[in-house]
């Protein structure tokens, strides 16, 4: 039975899932950005930047909150707890250990809360909405990230499982380890990502399937702010921060930028993107 709202797409405001940062800090290195940040956070300023992102977030869309498991100080990185599609939710089998203690909170949550759990294979990695980023402009297509966390294996898998084009792209630079940290299909068929962090195979299928007008590159400055580490939620882009130059070329495009600072969950690799998960991703035709 499920414990409160449904699934279902009723309603047009966005839902987004947050897990707060109670336990969060980094105390392992998974990921470049964590290496000089052992033991290096405080529980006080994650909370109050976190407070912040949920502030904005909740002025453009309903949030749901997720109980955080202790001895899981990732878990506030909802993205990563799996893919959302219509009423279906895919797990996340994450590829380190230090992760994998989240994988049965997340199915718990999504289970109570009316999702259709569907599994992929045993031996798949697939870190959810880390590395699976639905095109918004085109339904049923899903970009997908692989190299450093998910497998390639992932994407027939997906596509088999949720009837979806699945897009694979490989991630060539260790700091850009999930596909959200360089890679985020806005409204209308705009996406925002950093060129360098994908090989030549895959920067040639972006520029395939995205027609130049609708391509916004950020410089490497805006893609170590996390610019592409973005909540989109209709016009409004919410993110870490963006240079005067990606602000001005995303407002020509019809989007208002917001900044919330998130420096302190920046040490462990992650910022707005990460630290939310859409659970209405629309089933198109
Ligand atoms: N990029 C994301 O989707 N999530 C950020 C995850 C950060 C975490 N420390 C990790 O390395 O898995």
């Amino acid at each position: 039975m499920a414990e409160t709202m449904s699934p279902t797409m009723e309603r047009t405001v966005p839902r987004v899932l947050m897990c707060a940062p109670t336990f969060f800090e980094v105390s392992y290195v998974i990921n470049p950005w964590m290496t000089d940040h052992v033991h290096n956070t405080t529980a006080e300023r994650s909370r109050r930047q976190w407070d912040a992102l949920r502030e904005t977030v909740t002025r453009h869309a309903d949030v749901a909150l997720e109980e955080p498991a202790h001895g899981q100080p990732d878990m506030t990185f909802a993205a990563n707890a799996g893919l959302v599609f219509g009423n279906t939710f895919v797990p996340s089998r994450f590829r380190y250990a230090e992760r994998q203690g989240e994988e049965a909170p997340n199915r718990d949550w999504f289970r109570r809360h009316g999702f259709d759990i569907v599994e992929l294979p045993d031996d798949v990695f697939f870190e959810g909405a880390g590395d699976g980023l639905f095109d918004r402009g085109v339904s049923r297509r899903l970009w997908m990230g692989y190299g450093h966390r998910s497998d390639q294996a992932a994407a027939p898998a997906l596509a088999s499982l949720l009837d979806v084009e699945v897009l694979p792209l490989k991630l060539a630079d260790p700091r850009f380890y999930h596909l959200d940290t360089c890679f985020c299909p806005l409204a209308n068929g705009y996406t925002l990502y950093f060129p360098a962090a994908f090989d030549a195979p895959s920067l040639a299928l972006i520029e395939k399937h995205i027609p130049p007008s609708h391509r916004l590159a950020v410089h490497e400055h805006d893609a170590l702010d996390f610019a592409c580490n973005a909540v989109n939620l209709g016009k409004v882009v919410i993110l870490n921060r963006a240079s005067p130059d990606l602000r001005s070329r995303l407002e020509g495009a019809g989007f208002m930028v917001i900044e919330v600072a998130l420096d302190e969950f920046m040490k462990s690799g992650g910022a707005a993107k990460c630290l939310t998960l859409r659970l209405d991703e629309v089933v198109g035709t």
